[in-house]
């Protein structure tokens, strides 16, 4: 008996000639440029939003992650790992470290001057990662397409060259404001909008790119 053949498709619908990992950079992608405006090496970006679940102060049950700027278009950045975040007992849960990559990958967009939001995220968890530990992400941009900004990022253990936990590559796609203030619940985006310094610094991405 002969079966049916497995539909040889990409996550978008592509046929099998076209499918290549969509978080790779393409051949001919652009390597990316620092923005002469990017925060010095080793400065902290700081919060996007005071409430995000990656790098908001104020969100006490989230990462908190404080990324700094790298020399090139990359960032560092720890994350703790604390009791709230497990899955297994006494380990991260898997989806919280996906998370802590995304954030990391997400922050780039301060060293780009642009903002982006997460296309798709592949992830290869290597070790467990206990609660406590403190994991040294690394997130660079490896390629840049137009709209989509290619992002990869390691995380390690015990220090920045410590045994790498888990990896992950990134597709982000360029939005404009109006991404967050067309979908966003409207209470939350009136409050950020009266926010001044939030809403300068990503307008001022559109009007200096
Ligand atoms: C006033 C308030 C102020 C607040 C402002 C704060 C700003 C702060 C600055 C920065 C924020 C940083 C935030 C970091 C947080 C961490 C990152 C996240 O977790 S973000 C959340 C999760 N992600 C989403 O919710 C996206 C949901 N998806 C969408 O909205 C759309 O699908 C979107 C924007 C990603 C694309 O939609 P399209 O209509 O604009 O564009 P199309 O034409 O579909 O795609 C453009 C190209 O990208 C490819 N593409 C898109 N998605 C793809 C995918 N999943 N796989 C492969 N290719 C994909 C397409 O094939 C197309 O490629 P071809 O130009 O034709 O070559």
């Amino acid at each position: 008996m002969t079966g049916t053949a497995p539909r040889a498709e990409g996550p978008r619908g592509e046929s099998q000639a076209d499918v290549r990992p969509a978080t790779t950079p393409p051949p001919d992608a652009q390597p990316p440029v620092r923005h002469p405006e990017a925060p010095a090496p080793g400065t902290s970006l700081g919060s996007h939003y005071d409430h995000c679940f990656g790098c908001g102060p104020q969100q006490v049950n989230g990462l908190q992650l404080e990324a700094r700027a790298g020399e090139g278009v990359e960032v560092t950045a720890e994350f703790t790992v604390k009791p709230v975040h497990q899955g297994g007992p006494g380990l991260a849960h898997g989806g919280v470290l996906m998370s802590a990559m995304d954030e990391a990958m997400g922050s780039l967009n301060w060293i780009l001057h642009t903002a982006s939001v997460t296309g798709r995220l592949e992830t290869d968890f290597v070790r467990p990662v206990p609660v406590d530990t403190v994991l040294h992400i690394h997130a660079e941009v490896t390629g840049v397409d137009g709209r989509k900004i290619y992002c990869a990022a390691e995380g390690r253990l015990g220090g920045p060259e410590g045994p790498v936990a888990i990896r992950a590559q990134a597709l982000f796609i360029q939005v404009q404001l109006e991404h967050f203030t067309t979908h966003g619940r409207p209470q939350e985006i009136k409050a950020a909008l009266e926010n001044p310094d939030l809403f300068k610094r990503v307008r001022a991405f559109e009007v200096n790119p």
